[in-house]
């Protein structure tokens, strides 16, 4: 697989258009027909030797034709296949319908499926051009190989899941592995799609990338070679200052916690030193616990003021365990004002809930420099417009709230997605569900406020910050805290 393809993420529209400019260019589709359902029956044989017969399931569309393709190749290798179609198979189209005559077996309707012990259900029903909830009759079949445990090889998609969002369109199989065809689809990553896709295997039926590339979004999946570039330079020069200076709000005295939590991985990510600027009356419960972080009172925006007078801090995180809204919305007028840089998460987010965009306003225009980190419910109350839009997918969600509020968007959960305002979007695909625990998110807000520090550009200091995120969850294993995920954090592997 060409390395760039690995990472890129097409739309079922994207697709389309990249299948039309292959056929332009001279490439036949039958032939990408034939390599895909070859390469779905190499999967099959190779994943369920013990099968003791190969259910395919046939649509009306093209996913259909490589299911075809695919019962022909497990027929060619003495498998034993029983192939039901929905719909008429004589009313199939171009290649699909190539496909269908060069099967010589017999073909059931759908409904007269009968699952079977021993059988693998191949499902061939939809994949890209599912435009509409499955209809009756598939989604009484999905039952029913859900309630025989069958085994499910999907081809391209699980019949259900849209593509474009990865939502379930009525019902939708469960597969032990889905084999796609030159990229992965947004519905391979985003919930609830990249859990009924099983394991995804890539496979290259021979799209030239440069037509790939061409027809190609912004979006991929959020691995290291997308930021790599964007790493801060280590020199033997460097100082703490030049590893810059992050600053993180600690919240009042009984809520002093997920401040240190941010500051303490904002260090071990790499920022040269890191400051806790704490109310006076928390300064006692912030001391008893910091060592190689500083601390600084601030008691308000007049202390704040003196502080920004040092140029030297350039970085801030707010929000975490902050819990005054109106001092939140102070300091932030004051660090966007003197043009610094910020990350602003949990309690900085809902302060500007009754005015959203005051806070774009605050930092529109130029390099951008805000970092935003909101879960679903502090989305929902800056952008209560773009959470309630079922229509849009959670990347296009995250793509538009990057684009009105200047900012790079975590938009954080189990498919985190993280956004810029010129439209890059990444999936986040490495994260263990164990990262779900208190002050996980506090941490991710100082990693972020290290690499914002350190002088990275917004949206590439916010999805390394993301994947380091997942990367320390992994290497801290189940079961883990908040603090171990801090104690787990690595440097960069800046090869590759
Ligand atoms: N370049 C590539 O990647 C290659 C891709 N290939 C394969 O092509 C697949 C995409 O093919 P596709 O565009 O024909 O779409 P597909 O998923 O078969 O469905 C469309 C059909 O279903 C129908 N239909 C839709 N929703 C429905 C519903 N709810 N209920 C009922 N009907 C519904 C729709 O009807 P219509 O909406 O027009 O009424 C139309 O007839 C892709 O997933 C991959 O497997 C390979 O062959 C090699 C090259
Ligand atoms: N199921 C999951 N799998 C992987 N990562 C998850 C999952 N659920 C949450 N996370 C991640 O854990 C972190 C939780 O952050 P947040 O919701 O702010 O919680 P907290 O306020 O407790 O720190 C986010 O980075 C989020 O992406
Ligand atoms: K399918």
């Amino acid at each position: 697989m060409h390395k760039d393809l690995d990472t890129l993420i097409i739309t079922p529209e994207e697709m389309g258009r990249i299948d039309r400019a292959a056929a332009a260019s001279g490439l036949s589709g039958y032939g990408l027909m034939e390599r895909a359902g070859q390469a779905v029956a190499a999967a099959a044989l190779r994943r369920f030797p013990g099968a003791l017969r190969f259910a395919v399931l046939c649509g009306p569309g093209n996913n259909g034709g490589d299911g075809y393709v695919a019962a022909r190749a497990l027929q060619e290798a003495g498998a034993a296949v029983a192939v039901h179609a929905l719909g008429d198979p004589g009313s199939l189209k171009g290649d699909a319908a190539t496909a269908f005559k060069a099967f010589d077996g017999t073909v059931a309707p759908l409904a007269a499926y009968g699952p079977r012990p021993g059988d693998v259900v191949i499902d061939a029903l939809f994949g890209a051009g599912l435009s509409r909830d499955l209809p009756e009759e598939a989604v009484r079949i999905i039952e029913a190989v859900r309630d025989s445990v069958l085994p499910v090889l999907a081809v391209d998609l699980p019949s259900g899941i849209d593509g474009r969002t990865g939502a379930v369109r009525g019902d939708a199989f469960a597969a032990a592995a889905t084999v796609t065809f030159m990229c992965r689809k947004p519905g391979h990553l985003l919930l609830p799609g990249r859990t009924l896709c099983g394991e995804v295997e890539v496979f290259d039926i021979g799209i030239p990338a440069r037509i790939l590339a061409g027809h190609a979004g912004h979006m991929r999946v959020n691995t290291p070679a997308v930021w790599r570039i964007a790493l801060p330079v280590e020199t033997g020069a460097t100082h703490k200052y030049v590893r810059g200076h992050l600053a993180v709000f600690s919240g009042p005295a009984t809520a002093t916690g997920a401040a240190r939590l941010s500051a303490s991985a904002g260090l071990r990510a790499g920022a040269g030193l890191v400051t806790v600027l704490s109310p006076p009356e928390a300064l006692a419960a912030n001391a008893a616990h910091l060592t190689a972080v500083m601390l600084k009172p601030v008691g308000g925006p007049d202390d704040l003021a003196v502080l920004l007078d040092d140029e030297r801090l350039k970085t801030f995180v707010l929000g975490p365990g902050f819990g005054d809204f109106g001092k939140a919305r102070t300091y932030v007028r004051e660090i966007a004002g003197r043009g610094r840089r910020l990350v602003l998460d949990a309690d900085g987010i809902s302060a500007f809930r009754d005015e959203p965009d005051a806070l774009f306003r605050l930092f529109a225009g130029g390099e951008p420099r805000l970092v935003l980190t909101p879960h679903d419910g502090e989305f929902a109350r800056l952008f209560p417009d773009l959470a309630e839009d079922a229509g849009l997918s959670k990347i296009e969600r995250a793509q538009k709230a990057a684009a009105r509020s200047h900012a790079a968007v975590i938009l954080k959960g189990a498919d985190t997605v993280i956004a810029a305002p010129d439209g890059r979007a990444l999936v986040n695909a490495n994260a263990p569900p164990w990262l779900a625990t208190a002050g996980s998110g506090d941490v991710l807000a100082g990693i972020a406020g290290a690499h914002l520090a350190q002088g990275m550009p917004a949206f590439e200091a916010a999805a390394s910050a993301v994947w380091r995120h997942g990367e320390a969850g992994r290497a801290a294993g189940e079961g883990m805290t908040a603090e171990d995920l801090v104690g787990a954090l690595r440097g960069f592997d800046r090869t590759g």
